[in-house]
């Protein structure tokens, strides 16, 4: 699901008629996605041209913010996303209305059209080294253009946040029913609170790790690849930049270390396992990365305490979501316990010394 928010054909028509962009021929509710609602425009008879290909776009995306993002930060999302493309990147880049604003108001909710982006994202067991090496070029590519982008956004996600997430998930598990789910949330924000205070003593900061415009969820759901010769996966596009923030660079690294670089499947919920790490997979990221962007050595040191530390953003915040969220909501619940066995992972000697090695390598 994320529809939070219908809109019919003539809603959206209405919408449409302040755009230069042709009418509307079907309007669809896009089911992907957890934040936002979003539609599929399917445009007639005079459609926009692709800016990077030249070739017609029949189709938008419409995109109603809901409560999550924060109205005030909009500005700044269109912005990256609109410098990003005018950079050449493959990035839903935002359309203006006839006045020149690109965003407005549908439905009580502000609203976005974006280009549309072809491509599907790939699915769990479809990630391959070559996938992630396009990922690792297309995200070091992003983050050369960012550097020009000025505006500054802090990571809410940061660490800085980690300790209120976790004390909220005490809080709320305090109040839940006691069973075996109580028992692996309560091992699982024990993992958490042991980890902690040592990952905010160890953080880096920008004298050793430079900083500038990352995505900061750039998980396979978020990228899009097309079919290139023989088989192989090309990297089309990159969706959803609502988590976007201004960091360390490297944090984007050690988020997708995290989600493309581990052999469990995503949704697993499990306790206690042993997560396998995927060292091709980071081998290919980091190579891809580096070929466009050179990690600098205080990037390659610091490379296990930002990954531990995206594992804990990525447990805590799915946690969260976990106590939050009925079992019986329409939002399908993503597995917190998955991250909590990457934490450890690369807490292990094993993993940090790959990460040293395969960071050096250029
Ligand atoms: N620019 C785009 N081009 C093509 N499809 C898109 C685009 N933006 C979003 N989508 C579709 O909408 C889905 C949800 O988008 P996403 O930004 O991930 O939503 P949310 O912010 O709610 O998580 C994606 O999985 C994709 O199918
Ligand atoms: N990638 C995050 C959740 C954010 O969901 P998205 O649909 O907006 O990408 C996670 O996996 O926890």
């Amino acid at each position: 699901m994320a529809v939070y928010t219908p809109v019919s054909t003539s809603q959206a028509g209405l919408f449409l008629a302040g755009y230069d962009v042709g009418g509307l021929a079907s309007i669809q509710p896009i089911a992907e996605g957890v934040e936002n609602s979003n539609f599929l425009l399917n445009l007639h008879p005079t459609p926009i041209r692709d800016a990077g290909t030249g070739k017609e776009a029949g189709r938008l995306i419409l995109t109603l913010f809901e409560k999550r993002v924060r109205t005030d930060e909009l500005p700044w999302f269109v912005g990256l996303m609109r410098h990003l493309a005018q950079a050449g990147m493959a990035v839903p880049a935002p359309v203006p209305n006839k006045a020149g604003q690109c965003l407005g108001r549908l439905q009580g909710r502000p609203a976005l059209l974006t280009r549309f982006l072809r491509g599907r994202s790939l699915g769990a067991g479809a990630i391959t080294p070559q996938a992630c090496h396009e990922l690792g070029a297309a995200m070091a590519r992003l983050h050369v253009a960012g550097q020009s982008y000025t505006p500054e956004r802090a990571n809410a996600l940061g660490p800085g946040s980690w300790q209120g997430l976790l004390a909220r998930c005490h809080e709320m598990a305090h109040h839940q029913p006691t069973g075996s789910e109580s028992q692996a949330v309560a091992a699982l924000a024990h993992l958490a609170g042991q980890a902690l205070p040592g990952l905010l003593v160890q953080w880096p900061g920008a004298a050793s790790c430079p900083r500038g415009q990352v995505h900061a969820d750039l998980f396979p759901d978020n990228v899009f690849f097309t079919e290139g010769a023989e088989g192989s996966s090309r990297l089309a596009g990159m969706i959803d930049f609502y988590f976007a923030c201004t960091d360390l660079l490297a944090w984007d690294i050690a988020i997708a270390l995290n989600a493309w670089c581990f052999d469990e499947p995503e949704g697993a919920v499990s306790v206690g396992g042993r997560a396998l790490f995927n060292k091709d997979h980071a081998q290919a990221l980091l190579a891809g990365y580096q070929a466009v962007r050179p990690l600098v050595a205080g990037e390659v040191a610091a490379l296990p305490v930002l990954c531990q530390g995206a594992a804990m953003r990525f447990l805590l915040t799915r946690l969260h979501d976990w106590l939050a969220t009925p079992p019986g909501a329409l939002v399908t619940r993503k597995s917190p316990w998955v991250y909590g066995e990457r934490l450890q992972a690369f807490q292990r000697a094993d993993v940090v010394a790959v990460l040293r090695v395969l960071g050096k390598r250029s």
